[in-house]
């Protein structure tokens, strides 16, 4: 299944080795374990639990977070050289919500200590700072905030803000995990703080691109004719 990529990239980082039955081929493991095919799948402790399980749950929105930021990506880099900074930036990103993915998939109230200490997500909020340092520098440039803007602003401007809608989406799944304490609480002001950091990009790839971002107005209420009409049988009674 495609959340392999999502598996081999932990593997590659040491967090987990996934001992689920991989057939090898040619010297090659193969990509399907058919393991998830009853409908369950395993956490980095092992644990197998069903794939609707909140766990899981979490781990997708933050996978499909990553895949919009991906996209998102790919426009930025198409747009021009001036967001350059922006999709490096965006490139740390992704790889923070691997560790993020990790974290999620180690229960922190019933793994080891030693997984616990492998896949602790910034204990120090150095990756929070960052994305405070970035989002009060592209703010310099910006013109103030004065009304509501909607998404819009050019394909890299507009695919920022789906990218912002799937953080707050991912930040929703992860605080009640965080509440409980199963998830560090580290993980959800992270997403927190990366749905404005997404805005902020949004907006300044749309001031990059020379575009004016649509703002918010009220949409006029529909003017009523007035004609004398005839009483409706409701009314009568
Ligand atoms: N539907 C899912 N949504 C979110 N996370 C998942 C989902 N399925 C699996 N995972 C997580 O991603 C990891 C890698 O996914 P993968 O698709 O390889 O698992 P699987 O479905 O259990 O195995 P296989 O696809 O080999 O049968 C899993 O170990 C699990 O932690």
């Amino acid at each position: 299944m495609f959340l392999n990529s999502f598996r081999s990239s932990i593997q590659r980082a040491g967090v987990c080795s996934f001992s689920t039955g991989s057939k090898v081929l040619a010297g090659r493991p193969k990509i399907y374990t058919k393991t998830g095919d009853k409908g369950t799948s395993a956490l980095f402790t092992g644990e197998r639990r069903p794939k609707d399980d909140v766990v899981f749950d979490a781990l997708g929105t933050n996978d499909e977070l990553s895949s919009s930021i991906g996209l998102a990506r790919e426009f930025c880099l198409d747009q021009a050289n001036d967001l350059r900074g922006m999709v490096s930036q965006l490139e740390q990103v992704q790889c923070l919500l691997q560790d993020i993915g990790s974290n999620i998939a180690t229960p922190r109230d019933s793994a080891t200590a030693p997984r616990l200490a492998r896949t602790e997500f910034d204990s120090d909020g150095q990756h929070v700072q960052d994305l405070e340092t970035w989002i009060d520098a592209m703010d310099q440039e910006l013109p103030p905030l004065t009304s509501f803007i909607l998404p819009s602003g050019g394909k890299a401007a507009a695919t920022l803000h789906v990218a912002r809608s799937v953080s707050r989406r991912t930040e929703r799944r992860v605080v009640p995990l965080a509440q409980e304490q199963r998830v560090d609480k580290s993980v959800a002001i992270y997403l927190n703080r990366l749905s404005d950091y997404l805005f902020t990009c949004g907006r300044y790839a749309a001031m990059k691109a020379g575009r004016q971002e649509v703002v918010y107005k009220k949409p006029r209420a529909p003017r009523v004719k007035k004609t004398a009409t005839a009483p409706t049988p409701e009314a009568e009674q």
